[in-house]
């Protein structure tokens, strides 16, 4: 069993995966932290960043491990843990541009696809490319500045300076961030974190609420 949360940057997506994730008792998995992983090792060898093969050959070369949990992702490479650098504003600003690339895009995919379910996947084309056959799908969204608002009490940045971000983000993952045909389209910016959980499990179809 699969549940499938996109949406656009910053809409709450691991929040309420992780809270959806947690009700149901099983694991959720961040597709975004496997982009975050390419940009940072990317940035950190040096490399261009649209450069499909020289990433792929590093990303090959020091495979990474994702660890999916209710409560929160963590990745490693082999013995040093990554995910505390991962939501820097340097990987938000890259990201993508490495996203962009149809080779990382299939590195990406071939792992999550690997994954035993059930989980909650939360991305961008969880319910549109990845897990089309998903059991329950949802598309976050929120304005902008709210986006901006909430993002602020965890970046350094001011408000406008990270709305432009998010909007620039945006524009550039536009192409694979369109809501699934039978997503549910929750619109977070007057509800709550809890309410946004909640709408999500009040949504579920029985059979995939009961595992
Ligand atoms: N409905 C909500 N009400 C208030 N705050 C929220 C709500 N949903 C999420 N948040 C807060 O907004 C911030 C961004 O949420 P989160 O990191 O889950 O978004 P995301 O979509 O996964 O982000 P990104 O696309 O950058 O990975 C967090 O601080 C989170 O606690
Ligand atoms: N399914 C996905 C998930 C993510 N991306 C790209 O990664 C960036 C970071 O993702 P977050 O969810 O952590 O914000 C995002 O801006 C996209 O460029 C993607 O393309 N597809």
């Amino acid at each position: 069993m699969i549940v499938t949360i996109d949406g656009v940057a910053a809409s709450g997506k691991s929040s309420v995966a992780s809270g959806v994730a947690r009700a149901l008792g099983i694991p959720y998995v961040s597709s975004g932290l496997l982009y975050r992983t390419a940009t940072l090792l990317g940035l950190e060898a040096g490399l261009e960043l649209n450069d499909a093969t020289a990433l792929l050959a590093h990303l090959r070369a020091n495979p990474l491990r994702l660890e999916p949990r209710a409560k929160g992702n963590r990745v490693w490479v082999g013995e040093r843990e990554l995910t505390a650098e991962l939501h820097s504003s340097r990987v938000d600003a890259g990201v993508s541009r490495v996203a962009a690339l149809p080779e990382v895009r299939a590195w990406v995919d071939a792992q999550l696809r690997a994954l035993p379910e059930p989980f909650v996947a939360e991305g961008r084309d969880m319910g549109t490319n990845v897990f089309p056959h998903a059991g329950a799908k949802f598309y976050l969204t929120a304005s902008p500045r709210v986006r901006a608002e909430r993002r602020a009490k965890e970046r350094p940045e001011d408000v406008p300076a990270i709305e432009a971000a998010l909007t620039e983000r945006d524009r550039l993952d536009t192409v694979q961030s369109a809501p699934a045909p039978d997503a549910r389209v929750i619109d977070t910016g007057p509800l709550t974190l809890d309410e946004v959980i909640g709408a999500v499990l009040s949504e579920l179809p029985e059979h995939v609420s009961r595992g």
